[in-house]
């Protein structure tokens, strides 16, 4: 368990959650979005291949139609990220374009990771787009993915889609941006004295009952999404480091090994 190979990383996955992109007033956190299309486009300009997963659709969604919550029928919220998903690629299209960095945008089902020829193709177009020099955005196609019995078409949540993704890509790390430095050893919204852990090389069922639910009323799995999403890092012998998207400027701490954020690896 180091992190040294951290600093072998070349093709990077990084993942930012509803939590970082919108503010607890429900604006767009431009801030965040700025340094993340700082970072990911100069560490492009230096060579690092870099594919975003990220969230946000609902969230910008409510934003659009300034609503203050999520409404429960499936339907509506299906059109909300419908609304949000084509507002959030413009902003990202506008502030990469300041940085003159190229995006493409994916949006993926859970059927198509399933089937091994679709899987195939989405891992070809994604080769094919990184090898033009542009950074893909993915997210899940929300709009229509379902969670129906016999036909499961949604992941779940975007912890689980950017492991998938590090997978499918074959990259050597995933960095998982959140509204908090990485994990602590108890759920810090109910203990003041929670420690953050500095490497995690197995997840344990001990680990699973530290982490808890979604901090903010945007984010949706909380902690035990992410550590679901470790345990696929895990099988696949990838690499991920859980950090807190208010400081996105630590990508670069992290990839030169340096200790930000909790370290998952072996
Ligand atoms: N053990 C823990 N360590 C860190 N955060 C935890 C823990 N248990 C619960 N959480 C909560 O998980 C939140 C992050 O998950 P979430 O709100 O879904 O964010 P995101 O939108 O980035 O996916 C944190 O803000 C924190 O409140
Ligand atoms: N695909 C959804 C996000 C789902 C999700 O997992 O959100 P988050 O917990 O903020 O990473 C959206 O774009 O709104």
């Amino acid at each position: 368990m180091n992190r040294e190979k951290l600093k072998t990383a070349k093709r990077i996955v990084v993942k930012i959650g509803t939590s970082s992109l919108i503010l607890s007033n429900g604006q767009i956190n431009l801030k965040n979005m700025d340094d993340l299309a700082f970072t990911l486009s100069s560490l492009r300009n230096e060579g690092y291949e870099i594919i975003l997963v990220t969230s946000g659709a609902i969230g910008v969604g409510l934003n659009v139609l300034g609503l203050d919550k999520r409404p429960p029928e499936i339907a509506q919220q299906q059109a909300l990220a419908s609304i949000g998903q084509v507002e959030l690629m413009s902003l990202y299209n506008h502030i990469f374009a300041r940085y003159q960095q190229k995006v493409s945008q994916i949006l993926l089902t859970n059927d198509v990771i399933e089937y091994p020829e679709s899987r195939q193709n989405a891992s070809m177009s994604l080769q094919a787009i990184l090898s033009l020099g542009i950074i893909p955005i993915i997210n899940e196609n929300d709009a229509v993915s379902v969670d129906e019995m016999d036909h499961k078409t949604k992941f779940g949540d975007n912890d689980r889609l950017g492991a998938i993704v590090t997978n499918l890509a074959d990259a050597d790390l995933l960095i998982m941006l959140s509204d908090i430095d990485g994990l602590y050893d108890k759920n810090p919204n109910i203990f003041d004295d929670a420690k953050l852990i500095d490497n995690v090389s197995e997840i344990t069922d001990t680990l699973m009952k530290v982490a808890g639910g979604a901090g903010s009323r945007f984010g949706t799995g909380g902690m035990t999404s992410k550590l679901e999403a470790a345990k696929l890092i895990f099988d696949n012998d990838k690499q991920m480091v859980l950090t807190n998207g208010a400081r996105i400027c630590e990508i670069r701490d992290i990839i030169a090994g340096k200790k930000k954020g909790t370290y998952f690896g072996q």
